[in-house]
């Protein structure tokens, strides 16, 4: 009997943190038309004129003070070790592979290693635990761009969000419980941002996200694929878990590029008003990663840090990410299993 596929994606990392690398990696990301939605000219002219060039070097830098000599990039790093432990748990009943949406190892390689090995059931899983269109939207097209192209095409199918997963809920919270949460002044969910405009794009009532007042503070019927609304879900669920009373987490947003408005609050602009208020030690939780990475690393523990700091706050500390946990693990061998 042929075994059944696992295809975990995440999102993708250079491959290596030379400026030539980054660059590379920078450009086919944010060639994506999911990404940066724009139109084609615009878009090209942006990536391939502005930001490759110029962040390239900037970010390279940065991915130079996170990469490992032995292990290189984190992201990659945790993915792979996922990989391997979803593999022991699942057993040679099943046949556990990696992709990235960008750089390598290719989704493209990965479907084709199924393939060869006749696998006929293809079970997806892209790694954001939160929908969005620029990550798990583009997951699904670049797959079904491949395997539609396919003379036959396996029973395929998808994991659209996890936002509520109780074991990775309790994963984050259980990583938190080492950092003693009450020892903290203040709490942040720092989520990855996007463009207010992608998650107009994504009601479908067009009536409702960033339109109604707290429209996104609640998930509901109209806004449940609002990653705005699954955020704040996300970040309750973690803060009932571990009684943290609403007046000490806030959620917010990070990552900003460039200057068109993102979903807010921006996390660095919340990190200055707990500061100004005095604040001195602040805990961040960034759930809207499966793995450590660059943007939990350097931008949460180095950026929002040194800039807490220069405001006179005295730490920052980042609740480490699902990574190689045990009851993460759990969770995805009880997505699949299910
Ligand atoms: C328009 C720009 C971007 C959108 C939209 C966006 C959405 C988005 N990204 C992630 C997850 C990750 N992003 C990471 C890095 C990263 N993201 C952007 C831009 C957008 N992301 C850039 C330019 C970069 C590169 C780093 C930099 O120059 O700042 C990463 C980390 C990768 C790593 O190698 O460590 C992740 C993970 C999600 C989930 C998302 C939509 C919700
Ligand atoms: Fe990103
Ligand atoms: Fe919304």
């Amino acid at each position: 009997m042929s075994k059944k596929g696992v295809l975990l994606v995440n999102l993708g990392t250079p491959d290596s943190p030379s400026t030539a690398d980054v660059r590379k990696y920078l450009r086919e990301f944010l060639m994506d038309p999911r990404v940066i939605d724009v139109n084609p000219v615009l878009r090209t002219i942006l990536v391939k004129g502005f930001i490759a060039p110029t962040r390239g070097p900037k970010s390279a830098k940065l991915y130079q003070q996170i990469w490992d000599e032995k292990t290189g990039s984190p992201l990659l790093h945790y993915s792979k070790l996922q990989q391997q432990l979803l593999q022991d748990r699942l057993g040679d009943k099943y046949m556990v592979e990696l992709a990235m949406r960008y750089q390598s190892p290719s989704i493209e390689s990965a479907l084709t290693r199924l393939k060869d090995a006749l696998v006929q059931e293809i079970q997806v899983i892209p790694m954001f635990p939160q929908y969005a269109s620029a990550s798990t939207g583009s997951v699904y097209e670049k797959i079904m761009d491949i395997v539609g192209k396919w003379p036959t095409s396996p029973n395929i199918s998808f994991i659209n969000s996890f936002h509520d997963n109780e074991l990775m809920i309790e994963t984050f919270a259980n990583n938190a419980q080492k950092h003693d949460p009450e020892s903290y002044d203040h709490i942040l969910f720092s989520f990855h941002g996007l463009p207010q405009r992608q998650l107009i794009k994504s009601d479908h009532t067009h009536s409702y996200c960033l339109k109604v007042d707290g429209c996104c503070e609640t998930l509901n019927d109209t806004n449940k694929f609002c990653y705005s609304a699954q955020s704040h879900h996300t970040a309750k669920l973690i803060a009932q878990k571990l009684n943290i009373p609403k007046e000490k987490y806030t959620i917010c947003f990070q990552s900003r590029l460039g200057s068109d408005p993102w979903v807010q609050p921006y996390t660095s602009e919340i990190v200055a008003k707990l500061a100004n208020e005095g604040k001195k030690r602040l805990l961040v939780f960034c759930p809207a990663f499966v793995a450590d990475c660059l943007e939990t690393v350097f931008e949460v523990t180095k950026e929002y840090g040194d800039e807490f700091k220069a405001l006179g706050g005295e730490h920052v500390q980042l609740v480490e990410s699902l990574n190689d946990s045990p009851t993460w693990i759990d969770a995805l061998e009880k997505m699949v299993r299910e």
